[in-house]
């Protein structure tokens, strides 16, 4: 069967005439989701199998290819596998043109069916259904709850290094990096402040049932179980034969669920008695909706939510806000360990901007200030993207596309990958150099301009080949909210401190900075949605005092 639905695929791909790879398994396989990339690691290992299996059956292959095969077969080539057609792109034309043409190419929703834990949602819908999820949740996102993240941040900062001085040398940055973004949000979302713990202390909290980490602790398990939990559902996940952390999985989900009814409820009961108490996001929703339900106006659509899309929207807002920024802030640190130069270059800045020992007089106006910080937040996700592409489809009709100079048909039921590992590592626009970490290149000064802080001018975080929060009607509406949580850490932890890699034995700084690097180009993403390093615990970190 298998066989029949590849000679077919191949059979509609090749009427494209675009160059093909031909793969016996699809990416979506939910076996090949979980297993794939350690089955491929252990053949090669072994020094089993072909050069080309070990390239692109890895569940990341197009995370850790970036743009090499695109340089092999072309800008635009067509995956072939028995699950269907994969359309892969690093052309900036086509992005823009697939972006843009938001009927003929919409968004992928098989493979965001994932994220339906709860019922549909902000991610999971299109049209007029998707307009009413934007509109009503757009209110998180104000310049208001920004200076709140600003402020957020810098005291989870201040926490997390705290907590890396007392733990040298630091190995567990991807899992206090991903405590640190949980409690942002929690402040955010909920207006609760947790203290912050390193990631082995957080755990102890698991399975007790103090109600205060219940969201934070089951959001976690929820992110941490993902797939199984696409592929099971939450009935599943209880079955018999599910190992013990998927059980707790399908446990979480009903508490996280419990939790933001229980918050709703509140709310509501606030409402009733005309008291206005709390400014969280539940709050806000709760009210927005209420007060469409109560004073209709005539005439105009409906835009409330039910109690259930309330649960699903914060959970796809935690689930997109959480996992991204803190994979993110694991890179950039990574990053700037292996670059002491570029350490220093952003403390410079930093110190001109925020002289003061003091946090409490950090407004958070001067956060676009910080614009060498907000460029090495561009130049690691540029070289190493959370999510890796945005994912399209045709849907039930063929659609033209213009690559290069040829009018191709693209046929119905092919699935679109965007490739931003490929297009954000491209020499055609990023130069020979496109692999090298190098910040500077998003900062300039004009054309006789003196050599001050304030002439220089930071690149655009939107641009035709460089779109890292996406673009367009789908833009990601949490992009400034991340940049401030990103520069907040950086701007914190820089000013006074910086960062070194534990060197392995008979092993030279230098070799282990490149090392230190190399390993955070080493992409996964097998049982997660997202890109991660493959090998975090192999990066051990030294923090110190800077020497002024
Ligand atoms: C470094 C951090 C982040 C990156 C790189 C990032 C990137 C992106 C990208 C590329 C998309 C478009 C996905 C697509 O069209 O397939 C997206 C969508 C989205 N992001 Fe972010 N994001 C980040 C942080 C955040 C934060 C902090 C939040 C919320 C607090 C957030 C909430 C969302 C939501 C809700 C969507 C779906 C929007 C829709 O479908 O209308 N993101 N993000």
């Amino acid at each position: 069967w298998s066989a029949l639905s590849l000679q077919a695929n191949k059979a509609k791909a090749e009427t494209t005439g675009l160059p093909l790879l031909v793969r016996w398994v699809a990416p979506t396989n939910p076996l090949w989701m979980m297993f794939g990339s350690s089955i491929v690691l252990k053949c090669r290992a072994l020094g089993i199998g072909t050069k080309r299996f070990h390239r692109f059956y890895v569940f990341s292959w197009e995370a850790n290819e970036r743009h090499v095969v695109h340089q092999e077969l072309g800008p635009v080539f067509m995956l072939v596998s028995p699950g269907g057609n994969w359309l892969c792109v690093s052309d900036a034309s086509v992005f823009e043109d697939v972006i843009h043409r938001r009927t003929d190419f919409r968004r992928n929703m098989e493979q965001f069916a994932v994220l339906n834990v709860y019922g549909k949602n902000l991610s999971t819908t299109d049209d007029e259904e998707w307009q009413k999820h934007r509109k009503v949740t757009a209110i998180t996102f104000t310049e208001k709850n920004n200076e709140l993240v600003w402020q957020e941040s810098l005291s989870q900062t201040r926490g997390m290094l705290k907590y890396w001085l007392q733990h040298q040398p630091v190995s567990t940055t991807h899992q206090d990096t991903k405590v640190f973004t949980l409690n942002v949000l929690a402040a955010a979302i909920f207006n609760k402040s947790y203290p912050f713990e390193g990631a082995a202390e957080s755990k102890e909290h698991v399975n007790t049932q103090d109600a205060s980490y219940q969201y934070r602790d089951s959001l976690s398990k929820i992110l941490a179980n993902i797939i199984p939990i696409f592929i099971c559902g939450e009935q599943g996940l209880k079955a018999w034969w599910t190992p013990k952390s998927w059980k707790s999985a399908g446990t979480a989900i009903a508490t996280f669920r419990a939790y933001v009814a229980g918050l709703i409820n509140d709310e509501r009961d606030y409402m009733d008695r005309g008291i206005q108490k709390n400014q969280h996001l539940v709050a806000a929703l709760v009210r927005a909706c209420e007060d469409e339900t109560r004073q209709p106006i005539q005439g105009k659509r409906n835009m409330t939510l039910t109690e259930e899309e309330i649960v699903s929207n914060l959970f796809v807002y935690a689930f997109a806000g959480n996992d991204t920024t803190a994979i993110s802030l694991n890179h950039l640190l990574v990053d700037l360990a292996a670059s002491p130069e570029t350490q220093e270059w952003i403390a410079e800045e930093i110190r001109h901007y925020l002289p003061e020992d003091d946090i409490s007089l950090w407004a958070y106006k001067r956060f676009s200030k910080l614009k060498r910080c907000l460029a090495v937040v561009m130049e690691s996700i540029r070289i190493n993207h959370p999510l890796g592409q945005l994912a399209k489809q045709t849907g039930q009709y063929s659609q033209q596309l213009k690559i290069g100079s040829r009018n191709i048909t693209i046929p119905p039921g092919t699935s679109i990958h965007l490739s931003l590992a490929a297009l954000h590592t491209h020499p055609q626009y990023w130069g020979e150099d496109s692999l090298k970490w190098n910040p500077s290149r998003f900062i300039s000064t004009p054309d006789g301009a003196g050599k001050d802080f304030e002439n220089e001018v930071l690149a655009s975080d939107t641009q035709e080949h460089f779109l890292p929060w996406a673009t367009g009607q789908r833009v990601c509406p949490g992009k400034k909210f991340s940049q401030v949580e990103l520069v907040a850490a950086l701007a914190f932890i820089f000013r006074d401190y910086c960062v070194h890699p534990q060197p392995l034995r008979n092993e030279s700084m230098e070799q282990a900075r490149k090392r230190i690097f190399n390993t955070g180009m080493e992409i996964e993403h097998e049982g997660t949605i997202l890109h991660e390093l493959r090998y975090p615990e192999s990066i051990a970190l030294n923090w110190s005092k800077r020497e002024r």
